[in-house]
């Protein structure tokens, strides 16, 4: 099992806690037996099993073996000598011994939880941290909308199932083994023959917690898989939440929610059931095994045939077979914990494995900022197997502005993805001053480009926070001036609390308009020599278009822009403009040109009531 050796890494992963736990887990199960052998002598007193005999005073002769036999006959003297003396002494000691070994016993237990709390939470933090920075440096091509949910699922729910095995692992292969060893030990010393029977007896409940195990394996896989459809349905339905309610979609949504809810209930149920069917089964095939035990001690203690079991050995035999069956029972449950996170730990290694396809080449050049020009060369792009983009050529000089135009699912957001390099072309080159776009660093080419898009990215941060976005280096001041330029300054100065006002999950508190100019503050601070405007204005009304327009006027001052815009006025001024169908340029030139062609252009500027 190549998934025992990954959980075993994880485990290790934090040597001191995983040490510790271990230590202190042993140390419970010595306690734990002792607890109860100590009981021992408390019913030999109280039962009179039997009566006081003289005994000799134990040496202890050195050694580790030694040891434990010296204590043992230590403790058998010391009662002896009390019951001889006065029984209630002895009754005192008996009690006052158990609790001390319970009372230390339940110490190393909590030890060991301490140092195991520790030591689960350090791998869950390290997985979902591993998983969020392979999140972030995944293409956007594998981020449609059902492979966002079905992320979180995987950062969530599966990061959880290898929490539970590293926990298996600690209990699987050093606290339960220990025990069973510890107690199989004591049970050979009390009487061989007996633990011989009980031998024959034990393996029939191996068998079936095995083929538990097996179907547990499968019933996992399809719920954490389920689970992810569930999480998709809930970021999908959440995300789109003003749709939804605009529509009347909600009883469809609910619908759709509750029939995938409904399947993960049945599939974990199923799971549920038969990882609860192991510790019933166990407990009764532990139980029947002990009763056949009492049915050969007992025959063996009324045969008194010679005298190989006395009362007491077998009263201690009994009570240390009990301790058995806990650890046997631990391991069904670490095996079937072990079981049920094997296929989240492949759907987690899938995420961590998955290629990372837009990648920099080593030796990567430093990008400053754009000297001369943008050139697309030829491009063409397929997302999948159709081509969306057909050889696209233009030149964008510096300083100059490039507007896209052109129907619905034209090419132009495509095109506009590309110089990022969120995809990298399929066909052709694109070159900054030159050089091929893949040569440069990634970080250098993003801070290069600054992106104001339709929706604008906020976070539930200050206004502040929002604006620096990241960066750390810049002063108060130089916040308020990019604001002022986006003309942002004077509704923020009116916020409840200024530039510290959190501004809501996705920017909620605020108007379109406004989320759009702390967006443009922010490309203002950002200062970037490239700028792409993909529909900046569409989603506004015609009064915060004006100001949003204004606020885009002077970020594209002095910068390379390349716009796309759906509104004609916004890109009459740009330097050229290219007009894009299925994926090709159909026409290109300045306004006036477009407009005298008659074709394409003046066709879509007369629509919008723009006739020259
Ligand atoms: N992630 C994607 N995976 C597969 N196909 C895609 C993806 N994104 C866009 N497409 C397809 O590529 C084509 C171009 O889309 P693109 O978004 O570039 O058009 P657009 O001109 O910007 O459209 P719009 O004006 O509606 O934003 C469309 O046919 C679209 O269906």
């Amino acid at each position: 099992m190549k998934s025992l050796v990954a959980f075993y890494k994880y485990t290790f992963s934090y040597k001191v806690p995983a040490i510790l736990t271990i230590i202190y887990n042993l140390l419970y199960v010595i306690f734990n037996l002792l607890s109860l052998v100590l009981f021992i002598p408390f019913l030999q007193l109280i039962f009179k099993v039997n009566d006081a005999v003289s005994l000799v005073k134990p040496n202890y002769s050195g050694g580790f073996i030694n040891f434990f036999t010296y204590c043992k006959d230590w403790y058998n003297y010391t009662m002896n000598e009390m019951v001889k003396e006065n029984p209630k002494d002895a009754l005192l000691f008996v009690c006052i011994s158990v609790v001390s070994a319970f009372f230390l016993k339940n110490v190393f237990r909590y030890g060991a939880v301490w140092h195991q709390s520790q030591l689960r939470m350090a791998v869950v933090r390290d997985l979902r941290d591993q998983l969020f920075a392979k999140a972030m440096r995944l293409p956007l091509s594998f981020y449609t909308e059902q492979r966002k949910g079905d992320l979180m699922a995987r950062i969530n729910s599966d990061v959880r199932e290898i929490e539970l095995a590293v926990i298996a692992i600690l209990e699987l292969v050093f606290r339960e083994p220990f025990a069973i060893l510890v107690s199989i030990a004591s049970l050979i010393y009390i009487s061989p023959q007996l633990t011989l029977i009980s031998f024959v007896l034990l393996p029939i409940s191996a068998f079936v917690i095995s083929r538990i195990g097996k179907s547990l394996k499968k019933t996992a896989k399809a719920g954490q898989e389920q689970t992810s459809l569930v999480f998709s349905i809930l970021e999908e339905s959440i995300s789109g939440i003003k749709v939804i309610k605009a529509f009347n979609a909600i009883p469809f949504i609910t619908k759709r929610f509750k029939g995938v809810n409904l399947r993960l209930q049945q599939l974990n149920t199923g799971t549920f059931r038969r990882g609860d069917l192991s510790p019933i089964l166990n407990e009764f095939l532990g139980a029947t095994v002990m009763i056949c035990l009492v049915w050969f001690g007992g025959i063996m203690i009324l045969d008194d045939s010679d005298g190989m079991l006395g009362g007491a050995e077998f009263i201690t035999f009994i009570i240390v077979f009990s301790q058995l069956l806990r650890p046997i029972q631990g391991i069904a449950t670490a095996v079937g914990n072990l079981n049920k996170a094997e296929p989240s730990l492949d759907r987690i290694n899938e995420i961590l494995n998955t290629e990372e396809v837009i990648l920099e080449q080593e030796n990567a050049k430093d990008l400053n900022t754009l000297k001369s020009e943008i050139s697309v060369e030829n491009v063409s792009f397929k997302y999948k197997d159709e081509f969306v983009l057909k050889n696209i050529h233009f030149k964008l000089q510096r300083g100059k502005s490039i507007a896209l135009v052109g129907e619905s699912g034209s090419g132009k957001s495509t095109i506009a993805d590309l110089l990022p390099r969120f995809y990298d072309v399929t066909e052709g080159s694109i070159f900054i001053d030159g050089i091929n776009l893949k040569e440069f660093k990634l970080e250098d080419l993003h801070k290069n480009i600054g992106i104001v898009s339709q929706e604008s990215i906020l976070f539930n941060d200050t206004v502040r926070n929002n604006i620096a976005f990241g960066r750390e280096d810049v002063t108060m001041e130089s916040i308020i001036q990019a604001a002022k330029i986006a003309h942002a300054h004077s509704f923020i100065e009116q916020l409840e609390n200024g530039y510290d006002t959190v501004i809501g999950e996705r920017g909620n508190k605020l108007s379109g308009g406004q989320k759009q100019r702390l967006s443009i503050a922010r490309a203002v601070l950002k200062d970037p020599s490239i700028l792409i405007l993909d529909e900046a204005t569409s989603a506004l009304d015609t009064e915060s278009e004006r100001i949003v327009q204004g606020a885009l006027d002077e970020l594209m001052k002095d910068r390379t822009s390349l716009i796309i815009a759906h509104r004609m006025s916004t890109i009459i001024n740009a330097d050229e403009i290219l007009v894009l169908s299925k994926g090709q340029i159909i026409e290109r030139g300045k306004h006036q040109e477009l407009i005298a062609l008659g074709g394409t252009y003046a066709n879509l500027c007369g629509l919008q009531g723009i006739f020259q």
